[in-house]
């Protein structure tokens, strides 16, 4: 790279002096622009092996369910597939009453006259004619004046009047861009815009479409909205035309080149889902429409099944959707740190059914997109307690207590920091199981039982495997509990203890957890899982007798 790269770069710098008229800022988005999929042929073009019929097929079929009401569907004049696919959907009756499919041309005759032919006996099609109108294609590409360039326009709106005359059946409505709009001077593309309109003609009943694309972006979105704004208030029979916006995204920033155009006075956005295109490509819609769902504005597509689009998208592109994109890529609801699954968990638990959406670190709640909350929550070593806390509540039942989390997740850390990789919800509960739950030895409850005496006081009597030996010992107390520690004869003292139902109704089962202080030795937790409740607080007894004496080097007293 250049230590100085403004000697071989500069800034796009649409206006000469500063546009002062702008009102955009001050503005916000309070309803869904019109949109317009033109995966089936921007995105198409962009592709390293283009779409055959059938891949257009899926994908068309799968723009309509999304709710798309306007769809570019080809360069009919391109290819033959391209010409095929057209008729194909005409002939063949694909296209439904409130569908309009729109093709592309470029500003020749004879490709006009074959767009035509691809559409005839359509409904309503939007015919779209673009030519390049900045400097650089000026002089490079074209090698053509300023005049030259808007006279190809007006050329080609006359051959699309003159075609569209031979095909009266169709209602032909007429789309022109002026390709690479972004990049060229404001009073250039609104006089190109200007001439074109007063050739078409239209009208308030028979609008035309205006389409400023950023052909390459190639500057802040917000001057892209200046230049929005001021084509907006200059454009001639404003109000028999429908602004259309198509943005690229070279830059990174063509979600809010469309955001910041709409405020400026756009009424239309043409774009591919998940932003396939040329180069970086095109704007997103789904970004674009959830973005507008996420501020309470229905954005007119459904996204509830996402990943159903999000694979017909990848199987009819052939290219993968990342999994950071916004809100359809895998790992969108994830959270793997410890501090946002704190959050997420206690944000889950305060949610109200039928209040508003405010889970912390998710901005849209995944259930509305089609996505479970399974992969909210994952485990690796970034996780702390309450990852590893909301998994097994959520997929075990489990809801341990404050200071076992914290024990518990002493013994997952050391087993994802040793892994390196993720701990799913089994394998956190395998450790779970192996740390508490199975810990038998050197004390293991064989049987019990429990007499309540007259005088409020209840003897145990339990048979346990010391050592695999068995032993018959008694034991009296204020309550159970009491009594079956004063029967496996320790020293411990109860410091904390939770029981909670797993499950309901007869198959239901308690979890006891139990923290004791062993002798002189430190605290430790113990848990027990049955279905008979007392029976479980008497295997979280013996667990966190076991879980000390290991502990303790095997030395206490038992
Ligand atoms: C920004 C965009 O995405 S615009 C859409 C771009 N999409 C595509 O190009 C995909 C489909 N295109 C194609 O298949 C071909 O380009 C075709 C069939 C349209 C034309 O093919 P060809 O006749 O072989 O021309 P080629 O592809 O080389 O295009 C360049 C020629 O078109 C001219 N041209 C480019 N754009 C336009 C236009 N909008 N109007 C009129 N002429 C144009 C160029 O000046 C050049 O002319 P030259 O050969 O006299 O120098
Ligand atoms: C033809 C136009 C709209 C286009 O695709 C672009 O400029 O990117």
């Amino acid at each position: 790279m250049l230590s100085d790269p403004s000697k071989k770069y500069r800034p796009v710098i649409p206006f000469a002096a500063d546009y002062a008229e702008r009102t955009w800022p001050t503005r916000r988005l309070t309803a869904a622009p019109i949109w317009m999929s033109t995966d089936l042929r921007d995105g198409n073009q962009s592709l390293i092996e283009p779409m055959d019929s059938r891949r257009k097929m899926r994908f068309f079929k799968q723009l309509i369910a999304v709710g798309l009401k306007e769809i570019e569907v080809a360069f009919p004049s391109a290819s033959q597939t391209d010409f095929d696919f057209v008729r194909e959907l005409i002939d063949d009756g694909h296209i439904p009453a409130d569908i309009t499919i729109e093709v592309i041309t470029q500003s020749r005759p004879d490709l006009i006259a074959r767009t035509f032919e691809a559409c005839a006996g359509a409904r309503r099609v939007i015919v779209h004619l673009y030519n390049a109108i900045a400097p650089a294609w000026r002089r490079l590409v074209f090698n053509m004046t300023p005049e030259q360039i808007k006279q190809i326009a007006l050329d080609g709106t006359a051959w699309v009047r003159e075609q569209a005359a031979r095909y009266p059946d169709t209602e032909w409505v007429f789309q022109y861009s002026p390709e690479t709009f972004s990049m060229a001077e404001p009073e250039f593309a609104l006089d190109v815009c200007n001439a074109v309109i007063d050739a078409w003609q239209p009208t308030p009943e028979r609008k035309m479409i205006i389409n400023l694309p950023t052909t390459v972006e190639c500057t802040t979105p917000n001057l892209y909205a200046d230049q929005i704004e001021y084509m907006h208030r200059r454009l001639h029979r404003r109000e028999a035309l429908v602004l259309s916006v198509h943005p690229h995204n070279d830059r990174g920033t063509g979600v809010a080149a469309a955001e910041l155009a709409l405020l400026a006075g756009a009424d239309r956005v043409e774009g591919c889902l998940f932003g396939n295109g040329e180069r970086t490509g095109n704007v997103d819609l789904v970004t674009l429409a959830l973005n507008l769902y996420t501020q309470g504005v229905s954005p007119g597509l459904d996204f509830s099944d996402i990943d159903a689009v999000r694979q017909c998208v990848e199987h009819c592109n052939q290219l993968p959707v990342h999994p950071r994109h916004p809100y359809g890529g895998d790992l969108v609801y994830t959270a793997f740190s410890g501090s946002h699954q704190d959050a997420i968990r206690k944000g889950f638990a305060q949610q109200q059914d039928g209040g508003f959406w405010e889970v912390p670190y998710l901005p849209i709640d995944p259930a509305d997109l089609g996505r479970t909350y399974d992969a909210v929550i994952r485990v690796n070593s970034q996780s702390g307690k309450g990852g590893i806390t909301y998994l097994l509540e959520q997929e075990y039942g489990l809801a341990l207590p404050r200071r076992l989390q914290i024990e518990f997740s002493r013994a997952v850390q050391q087993l994802t920091d040793s892994s390196g990789s993720e701990v799913d919800a089994a394998t956190l509960y395998r450790t779970f199981e192996q740390e508490y739950l199975q810990r038998t030895t050197p004390l293991k409850r064989l049987h019990h039982s429990v007499q309540s005496g007259t005088d409020g006081q209840v003897a145990v009597t339990v048979t346990l495997a010391l050592d695999g030996q068995p032993h018959t010992r008694v034991g009296q107390g204020d309550g159970a509990l009491a009594a079956f520690i004063d029967a496996v004869g320790v020293p411990v003292r109860v410091m904390d203890f939770h029981e909670h139902a797993i499950g309901q109704g007869a198959s239901a089962r308690a979890a006891c957890y139990v923290e004791l202080r062993l002798g002189e030795h430190g605290s430790g937790f113990g848990a027990g899982v049955h279905s008979d409740i007392l029976t479980a607080s008497f295997d979280a007894v013996l667990s966190a007798v076991n879980r000390q004496w290991a502990a303790a080097g095997q030395t206490l007293p038992l």
